[in-house]
């Protein structure tokens, strides 16, 4: 069993140093906010990801598993996992500065494997190479949140950028993995983790216009993807319409994709207009709240259901739910929201948020559905709709049933849909 050490406690560095501890090794998590490390430290994880706290909890019993400030007790270990944010920096590239506060901070021994878990652009490992004197792995991470510890044991692939011996160490490390492993150089890796998830932004646009034309024409869109899904090379996933695409890494990833091949001479017009089209998917969530508001939004109270970017997770990042609320409010909606992920003290923007779907629904001339929590299929919209002073349901992600809102008094507006 090997000595780990990982940097950053988020995500995806708790969900590799608590399932690499699962695994048997010996790991120290160094992380640079205090409080999550005396939380961490007595077993209480903040992240909603489902077995990720039990693991935690056996690492630390079975002594496989300890948190620290310390960023240097991760020096000497034979594995350093780099697992620090990379968010969008000035220009819309990565910035990097965390990577580099990491390596300033820490003074590797020679033995000792670096392995890049951060989203990083082309040329960073090999420049971390030239500069930090070890061996470096380029190891992106695919993982989703809400579904953390299931991507880690059962990943759909695992990519290993680098030199034969530093990459065979960390294929090793991972022990018996069944997923096809991608055995390649630095740039390579540090590609195939931004194309794969720009590729997805363009698929979920591409998606949500064709929604719209939907809308206009009278055609369907789960008939129309479900046309799509039987074609094996387009696959069954991400054809869902919503208010937009978000999260914490699909806009910056895109975005950084598209800001690092234009500087590289490639001009990738279509992720800009992925991207553009984005954004004015949260307008046209916008203009059919507004229509269903009867053609003003001013004074006008609105309840929304779901604040996180997606279900089944606490991440409120980048929500496309966040920034329907925020032009929302700017065309003068009062908001009241209800999320079943998130609590107090998380930030709502223009939202009031509340803990109770009826309080969301008191008062509301529209009701709006921005997040695919399946709770909301069981809510009782009959007590909802009496206490709603509208009729209308906007449902942004098309978990409701109509027909079943119809016997609850309550009519049901669905992207893609012209009726
Ligand atoms: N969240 C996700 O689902 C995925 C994220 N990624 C990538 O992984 C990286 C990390 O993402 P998340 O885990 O979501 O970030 P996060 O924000 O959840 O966690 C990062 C943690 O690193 C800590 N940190 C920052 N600077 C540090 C330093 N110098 N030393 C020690 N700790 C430090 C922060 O306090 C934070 O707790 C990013 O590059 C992201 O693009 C990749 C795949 C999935
Ligand atoms: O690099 C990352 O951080 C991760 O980004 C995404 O994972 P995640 O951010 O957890 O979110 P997704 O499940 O991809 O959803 C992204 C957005 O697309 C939306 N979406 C997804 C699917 C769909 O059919 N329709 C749709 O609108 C979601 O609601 C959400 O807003 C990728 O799926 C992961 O593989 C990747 O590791």
């Amino acid at each position: 069993m090997a000595a780990v050490g990982v940097v950053g406690a988020g995500y995806v560095g708790l969900t590799t140093a608590a399932c690499l501890a699962g695994l048997g090794h010996d790991v120290v998590c160094a992380e640079v906010d205090e409080s999550k490390v005396e939380q961490l430290s007595r077993g209480a994880v903040a992240l909603g990801e489902p077995d990720l706290a039990p693991l935690v909890r056996e690492g630390l019993d079975a002594g496989r598993l300890r948190f620290t400030t310390d960023v240097s007790a991760v020096e000497g270990r034979e594995f350093v996992f780099a697992c620090v944010p990379t968010p969008t920096g000035r220009d819309g590239t990565a910035d990097l500065g965390a990577v580099e506060a990491m390596l300033s901070a820490l003074s590797l021994e020679p033995h000792t494997v670096l392995v890049v878990k951060s989203t990083v652009p082309v040329g960073t490992c090999a420049r971390i190479a030239s500069v930090a004197g070890v061996s470096v792995v380029s190891n992106p991470e695919f993982l989703r949140e809400g579904h953390a510890v299931e991507d880690f044991r059962h990943p759909g692939r695992v990519v290993l950028g680098g030199e034969t011996p530093a990459v065979e160490r960390v294929a090793a490390l991972y022990g018996d993995l069944d997923a096809p492993v991608v055995r390649t150089d630095h740039a390579s890796a540090e590609l195939g983790k931004y194309a794969s998830n720009a590729f997805l932004a363009l698929k979920l646009s591409y998606v949500n216009l064709l929604a719209r034309l939907c809308e206009r024409t009278g055609a369907d869109i789960g008939a129309v993807t479900r046309t799509m899904s039987l074609d094996e090379r387009i696959g069954p996933h991400f054809l869902r319409p919503g208010p937009g695409w978000g999260g914490s890494c699909l806009p910056k990833d895109t975005r950084a994709l598209e800001v690092s091949a234009s500087a590289a001479g490639v001009d990738f017009t279509v992720l800009r207009a992925a991207i553009e089209a984005n954004d004015r998917q949260h307008d046209h969530v916008v203009a059919r709240v507004r229509d269903a508001a009867g053609g003003s939004l001013d004074g006008v109270r609105v309840g929304l259901f779901g604040l996180t970017f997606k279900a089944g997770t606490h991440d409120l990042r980048d929500s496309p739910a966040l920034a329907v609320a925020g032009r929302l409010a700017a065309a003068g909606a009062v908001l009241t929201g209800y999320d079943p992920g998130t609590g107090d003290g998380d930030p709502a923007g223009p939202v009031q948020r509340v803990d109770d779907p009826v309080l969301a629904a008191k008062g509301a001339r529209v009701l709006v559905v921005l997040t695919e929590w399946p709770e909301f299929t069981r809510l009782d919209w009959g007590q909802l709709a009496a206490v709603a002073e509208g009729e209308v349901v906007v449902d942004t992600r098309d978990v409701l049933d109509p027909v079943a809102l119809r016997g609850s008094g309550l009519r049901c507006v669905r992207l893609g849909h012209s009726r």
